[in-house]
């Protein structure tokens, strides 16, 4: 079956339809990887977006669902030069492109992949239209101008409900505005006790789970488009130490009092050299995100430049001055991509251990006991934790 794409500015590609049937709207992005289809099929950061792969062959080692960074694929669309029918691999379960008509995700395989990635270079990431239908470019241009689908994409992928993979140690919090599976195994291979809370859980709900520290995941859209979650993350730094993580990371400079801006054509692939200011290192990191922090506005604010992109220069990595905080633009959990930077983690772990330490006054029964104490008056509130009280 035929399928077309046409992009905003005018731009129609015509292929063959390998997954689901009907019209799709998106934001129409590129992302470079070799290898990790799966991993970024299922990575709920994509929610909203029309995935390019720049690599020619997609599917050649089918779909596996241990694979998957995510309960399912949030992405608006696929487009492939070539979709391997016949995956060649002993854990592959099924196609890429049975997994997208499972989901009801179009896919176009057979266009110019080279010539669509080199436009969006050009001229920037661009809205676009998927169909199998046999609608006018009109009517498509049309569907596409009125189409709402960049909207509340954090609530749609984020965890409804409270959920934990207890372990040992630290006890870490992570704010799921559409976290990749990753995050959470890079926990639980150090022990850590993480409790994943859905992204509208209050400061105060947080403080009553007595977490050692908190972490901030990934997520889809533009960072400005979660004030409340811009809020929270400012009454929470000081409180426990803070890790975030692309989105994550946004929002904690937000908080800080910087500013977030789009980038042309943002950075998706497994490849992108990350330089460590503080060490001259640089490290090859697994990226996703069409947002960065603004570096004018990080002057007056606390925040401190702690690593930099070296194709664009554009900021990677910034910690408080003052209180246990740092992120990340990029993904150290990998998925796909390279564990350059998976020691992040144990930095993070480090920062927990330290604030202990040097809080000797704030051990985690006295937190549950002021938390338990604080929330006796307000007990019927929505969603409310009830870890504090057992
Ligand atoms: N992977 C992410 O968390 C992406 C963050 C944000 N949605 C961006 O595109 O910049």
């Amino acid at each position: 079956m035929q399928a077309r794409l046409l992009l905003e500015d005018g731009t129609l590609f015509t292929g063959t339809s390998f997954g689901s049937e009907g019209d799709s709207v998106g934001e129409v992005v590129f992302n470079t990887g070799i290898t990790g289809y799966q991993e970024v099929l299922s990575d709920p950061s994509y929610c909203g977006q029309i995935v390019t792969m720049t690599y020619p062959l997609i599917g050649n080692y089918g779909i596996i669902r241990d694979d998957f960074e995510s309960i399912r694929p949030f992405i608006h669309g696929l487009v492939v030069r070539e979709h391997e029918e016949a995956p060649s691999n002993w854990r592959a379960q099924y196609t890429v492109g049975s997994l997208l008509k499972e989901y009801g995700i179009i896919g176009i395989s057979g266009i110019d992949t080279r010539m669509l990635t080199r436009k969006i270079r050009h001229y920037g990431v661009m809205k676009g239209i998927l169909t199998t239908s046999s609608k006018s470019t009109a009517e498509l241009a049309e569907m596409m101008g009125t189409t709402p689908f960049m909207c509340d994409q954090v609530s749609r992928v984020s965890t409804k409900s409270v959920f934990g993979a207890p372990g040992s140690k630290e006890r870490i919090v992570v704010v799921d505005y559409g976290a990749k599976s990753g995050i959470i195994r890079d926990l639980t291979k150090r022990d850590c006790d993480v409790v994943v809370v859905p992204q509208d859980t209050t400061a105060e709900q947080i403080r009553r789970l007595a977490p050692d520290g908190v972490l901030l995941s990934n997520g889809p859209g533009n960072p400005k488009d979660v004030p409340e979650a811009v809020a929270t993350v400012r009454e929470l730094i000081g409180e426990f130490p803070i890790f975030g993580i692309c989105l994550g990371h946004q929002l904690f400079a937000l908080a800080c009092g910087a500013d977030t801006e789009k980038l042309k054509f943002g950075h998706r692939g497994g490849n992108h050299p990350v330089k460590d200011l503080s060490s001259g290192r640089c490290f090859i990191t697994s990226q996703n995100h069409g947002y960065t922090v603004n570096e004018e506005s990080i002057s007056g604010t606390d925040l401190i430049v702690t690593h930099i992109n070296n194709n664009d220069r554009t900021i990677e990595g910034l910690k408080h001055a003052k209180h246990p905080a740092f992120s990340v633009q990029y993904h150290p959990e990998a998925a796909p991509g390279p564990f350059d930077s998976s020691y992040l983690f144990d930095d993070f772990i480090e920062v927990i251990r330290k604030h202990k330490v040097d809080n000797p006054q704030l051990p985690r029964q006295a937190q549950m006991l002021a938390a338990w104490k604080a929330s006796a008056s307000s007990t019927s509130e929505k969603g409310e934790l009830h870890y504090a009280k057992k």
